[in-house]
């Protein structure tokens, strides 16, 4: 556990003209599902392909387990699975046609696994149909049983809920969730949609321009860059001034306030100096979620 599972360090890559990759250093801990997030063009996707040894670093050095991907990246190919954008997938055979050739390539004999995995991604119905007649959604939930065929332990995931409608967002996530807590299986996971996969990361990786911002737990992210915690209180309060019970108060709806606090043991009095008065229905930090965070850290960068 004291070894990282995956060590970036140093790396930079450059296509023609253009730096990429500057500088790149983060670890992955066994086990754990971590997003790496930034912008579109940050290199995002650059940075699973160096992970896989599809492509080599112009500098710096990377270790997956026990490999260096550059060198040595059969092993961690066969280790690992694979979502892309475009999930590499032949459109001219059928779903499960698809999943059978996947499975030769990996040396995988179980029938009954492809079945499952159709199963799991709610896909049996269209198993027979060809993948060239799939909705975007079908056409990425079979990429990602494509991907699980050989159960790998480290899986990237490149944008895993693009196109998918809130059913299949839920449905992928919860798959990502138990396959993480029932294998131990480590996931890079790229995506935009950061509201999705803070259910899911452990940790999370901000990049920008080919670099890592931050790197951390969303409670070290939090810790090292909120210094306040705004509650959103939904309640009958009218308070007279800009302040109520010592705390800077602003109306921000017809019955909401917005209450700026030093820290969160600040909630409770304030809470109860609200409810000896009026009622309250909802009260909400909005300023610690992941998209809250994600913008401070990259507010703070540009500083
Ligand atoms: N093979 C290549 N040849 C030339 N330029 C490339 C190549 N691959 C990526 N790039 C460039 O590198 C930059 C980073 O691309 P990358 O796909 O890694 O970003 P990303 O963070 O994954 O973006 P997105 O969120 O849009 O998927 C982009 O400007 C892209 O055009």
């Amino acid at each position: 556990m004291n070894q990282p599972y995956i060590q970036v360090e140093h790396v930079s890559k450059r296509f023609g003209a253009q730096q990429v990759l500057d500088d790149m250093n983060f670890t992955v801990r066994r086990g754990e599902i971590v997003g790496l997030l930034g912008p579109n063009g940050s290199g995002k996707t650059t940075m699973i392909r160096l992970l896989n040894g599809v492509i080599l670093p112009d500098r710096g050095t990377i270790r997956v387990g026990t490999h260096n991907p550059a060198l040595d990246g059969d092993p961690i190919r066969r280790q690992s699975g694979i979502l892309t954008e475009g999930a590499g997938l032949y459109h001219e055979l059928s779903g499960l046609e698809n999943l059978k050739f996947f499975a030769k390539l990996h040396g995988v004999q179980d029938k009954q696994r492809l079945l499952d995995l159709l199963e799991q991604f709610d896909l049996t119905a269209h198993m027979h149909k060809l993948v060239g007649t799939y909705s975007t959604g079908m056409k990425k939930r079979l990429g990602l049983a494509k991907a699980l065929i050989h159960r790998p332990e480290l899986l990237f995931l490149d944008e895993p809920t693009n196109g998918l409608d809130p059913e299949g967002i839920q449905l992928v996530m919860k798959y990502i969730r138990d396959l993480n807590r029932a294998e131990g299986t480590t996931i890079l996971l790229c995506s935009h949609v950061l509201h999705t996969i803070e259910e899911v990361c452990h940790a999370y990786i901000f990049m920008e321009n080919g670099r890592v911002l931050e790197q951390g737990t969303n409670r070290e992210i939090e810790d090292k860059y909120v210094t306040e915690t705004i509650l959103r209180v939904e309640t009958g309060l009218v308070p007279t001034g800009e302040m109520f019970a010592g705390v800077p108060v602003q109306r921000v709806g017809s019955q909401s306030l917005q209450f700026t606090l030093p820290n969160k043991a600040a909630i409770t009095p304030l809470l109860q100096a609200i409810l000896r008065e009026s009622w309250v229905h909802e009260a909400v930090i909005t300023n610690r979620d992941l998209e809250a965070l994600y913008f401070k850290v990259r507010r703070e960068s540009h500083e």
